[in-house]
């Protein structure tokens, strides 16, 4: 899916403020066809980055490739390849919902038509169309986030830069970001979502980059996340003969929980061992009454990093 000139391509970028260095050295790829996740605590240098990739934010040093072009020397060519959702919605206080997509469809260029038409599909895209001619400023925070989704969509841009596109949404409308993402990249987009709610990004993005203060300290894909060793909860009644039953098995296991609900915590090399274990103790009549893996994918990676918050 890689293709030379397309997608996102960063290398050795910084970026300080005054004394903060806040991207000290970040190196990625975002292909073409995938949800590439940015992922790091706060004040790692997410947003800095995100506004470097979208022209607004000179570095210091390092390369960008935007859609094959530099955002720096060409910031034209970026913008009109690049559709940005910032972390909250700016939006003109006079403004209605449709307007707001229309102007920002004339920014882009496009014919009265066109804008008026695009502007309707978005509404209803992301579900505001009985909202189009409320004023923006009136809108939930939730319903600005899909105005802003929409906004950023309206000139059916190559290049989807996200920053924490879910915050204040509800679960339906998590659901369905979940869905539009997928089908952005199903279309050959590149997207590029920053968060670090992990749970949702397990089911969004094919890749994942984990920034810690500013540099880039991993990347992985969903698939090289969901192969690694990873750590499962179990219970089990009573809780004794799976302990026993994990020691003649030689699983080592950790204690959570208090008296109310105790469950063990053990690490598995594999979904096939998990399996085989949950088999075996099963069939060696354990009473078990939960297990699961005691977090996402990504999150296992995220919580063996050195990452630390700022
Ligand atoms: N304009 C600025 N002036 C001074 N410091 C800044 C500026 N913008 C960002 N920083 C600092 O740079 C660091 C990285 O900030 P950034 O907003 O990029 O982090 P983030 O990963 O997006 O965080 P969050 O997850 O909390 O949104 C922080 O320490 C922040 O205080």
């Amino acid at each position: 899916m890689t293709d030379e000139n397309g997608g996102i391509v960063v290398e050795g970028v910084a970026r300080s403020f005054g004394s903060v260095q806040a991207v000290n050295d970040v190196d990625f790829k975002a292909p073409p066809g995938e949800v590439t996740a940015l992922i790091g605590p706060n004040g790692s240098g997410k947003t800095t980055l995100l506004l470097i990739l979208a022209s607004l934010l000179a570095p210091d040093k390092g390369t960008v490739r935007v859609a094959g072009f530099d955002p720096v020397a060409q910031p034209g060519e970026v913008r009109r390849r690049m559709g940005w959702m910032p972390d909250t919605l700016g939006v003109w206080d006079s403004l209605t919902a449709s307007e707001v997509l229309k102007t920002m469809g004339a920014l882009y260029g496009l014919g009265e038509a066109d804008r008026s038409s695009r502007a309707e599909d978005l509404l209803g895209t992301v579900n505001l169309t009985e909202y189009a001619k409320q004023p923006a400023r009136v809108l939930s925070r939730g319903q600005q986030q899909r105005l802003s989704l929409a906004r950023a969509l309206i000139h059916d841009p190559e290049v989807l830069l996200l920053d924490e596109p879910a915050s204040g949404l509800d679960p339906g409308s998590r659901v369905e970001l979940r869905s539009l993402l997928r089908s952005l990249a199903a279309a050959g987009k590149t997207v590029v979502v920053s968060s670090h709610v992990l749970s949702e990004l397990d089911e969004i993005a094919d890749r994942a980059v984990f920034v810690s203060r500013g540099r880039s300290v991993k990347s992985q894909t969903l698939d090289e996340a969901g192969s690694q060793t990873r750590r499962y909860y179990v219970r089990a009644e009573p809780m004794s003969e799976l302990a026993t039953a994990l020691q003649s098995y030689g699983v080592r296991f950790e204690t959570r929980g208090d008296s109310r609900r105790e469950e063990f915590l053990i690490q598995l090399g594999s979904t096939a061992e998990a399996s085989w274990l949950l088999r075996t103790l099963v069939l060696g009549d354990v009473v078990i009454t939960a297990f699961a893996p005691a977090g996402g994918a990504l999150e296992e990676t995220y919580m063996s990093l050195d990452t630390d918050r700022r």
